[in-house]
């Protein structure tokens, strides 16, 4: 634990790196994957099974907890981590990618966007300081800057006007941000998939000095290569002392790809949302339960793994669970998910730390290339 916000880079391979962040509330081993906590709790899991899976960090979601309970509630009760009972570290994002994905009746200009809740329909603003004190009330230890992030394929017009614009509300959540010193706030890369606007928005931001980086814009339907190759081009412009966070990534191939590529943390809502519909990760790729095929097969998803839900349970069982719609196929399915994808992310780590990256990533793929055992 530290009082400050500080990062450590630990190990590198190639262009992978191994590092910790410490905070006061912990530490955060990277490369991280960081389970989506939407409305302060990870969707059918206690959180302290979420914490045993080695989960250092989780997300909060500023669109979801600004219109239920509200944040002002939440600070009156202690802010999230003690709302949630979660005493480790949280990332909030700025809540402006799920008004776009979410609300009705946007309305988005220079001061930041006005929208109709989803619930009941009231009406609400995000500006990047609104942003910024809703992320503050919540007590968050890592705080994103309110930005818009263009879908693709997009006009070019289109792509420059909304990253210049996020690079102004960058400075303006910098500066309602101010000087925490346990605390950090990061940058978003914009930029579509135009590389000069890429490396713009990536220079712009690193002379912010600010505590870290997140690219974000992408997994919006770019097709992967297209995804890596941004990365390939915005990555070396980005300071190699500070975290970088690859929002909403990913497949276990794209944060394989990405880690390769000097990703430290990632985000994504596949592990828990596919987990309630059935979808389990294991080492040899996907199983989908849904499917008759595993209505009499004995064997677990993983004998192997030292996760109960992975180990303990038969495909026939899970199987029978997912088509009866029973709460348990989402709590077994999340925890079986989210044990996968943190057993990948510590295999990660190690292998960086032992210089033995680039033959762990071909070794993992061509597991899963053996595709649905
Ligand atoms: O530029 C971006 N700016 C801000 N957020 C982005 C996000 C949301 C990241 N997860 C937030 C979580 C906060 C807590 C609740 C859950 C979300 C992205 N997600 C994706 N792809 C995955 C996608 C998911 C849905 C459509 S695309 N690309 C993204 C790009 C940006």
């Amino acid at each position: 634990m530290s009082q400050h916000f500080q990062f450590q880079l630990t190990a590198t391979d190639g262009l992978a790196r191994r590092g910790e962040i410490t905070m006061p509330r912990g530490n955060v081993r990277t490369p991280a994957f960081m389970p989506v906590g939407t409305a302060g709790t990870v969707k059918a899991m206690y959180l302290d099974q979420v914490r045993d899976l080695g989960s250092d960090i989780i997300l909060g979601n500023v669109y979801h907890l600004m219109l239920r309970p509200g944040a002002e509630r939440v600070a009156r009760l202690g802010g999230l981590h003690e709302f949630a009972r979660w005493p480790h570290p949280i990332l909030t994002d700025s809540g402006g990618f799920q008004v776009m994905s979410l609300a009705a009746l946007r309305k988005l200009d220079e001061k930041g966007v006005k929208f109709r809740s989803h619930l009941d329909g009231s009406e609400h603003a995000l500006t990047p300081e609104r942003s910024i004190e809703i992320q503050g009330l919540l007590d968050s230890d890592i705080q994103m800057q309110l930005d818009e992030c263009i879908r693709l394929p997009a006009e070019r017009a289109e792509i420059e006007r909304a990253m210049e614009m996020s690079l102004r509300w960058a400075e303006r959540c910098a500066v309602a941000f101010g000087d925490q010193p346990g605390k950090a706030m990061f940058g978003i890369v914009q930029g579509g998939d135009l590389i000069d606007l890429r490396i713009r928005s990536a220079e712009r931001l690193a002379a912010m000095d600010l505590k870290g980086y997140a690219v974000g814009g992408l997994a919006v339907g770019e097709p992967q290569a297209v995804m890596l190759a941004t990365l390939d081009e915005t990555l070396p412009v980005l300071p190699t002392k500070k975290p970088r966070y690859l929002m909403g990534v990913g497949t276990p191939q794209d944060i394989l790809r990405s880690v390769a590529r000097g990703i430290d943390m990632f985000d994504c809502v596949m592990p828990t949302r596919s987990g309630r519909h059935g979808l389990a990760f294991t080492r040899f790729g996907k199983v989908n339960l849904k499917n008759a095929r595993h209505a009499e097969d004995s064997r677990p998803l993983d004998e192997t793994s030292d996760c109960p839900a992975s180990r303990d349970y038969s495909r026939a069982y899970l199987h029978h669970l997912v088509r009866a719609n029973e709460a348990l196929a989402s709590m077994l399915l999340t925890w079986n998910n989210l044990a996968y994808y943190q057993s990948l992310m510590a295999g990660i780590r190690a292998a960086i730390e032992g210089g033995q990256f680039e033959a762990f990533a071909a070794q993992t793929e061509e597991d899963w290339a053996r595709g649905d055992i």
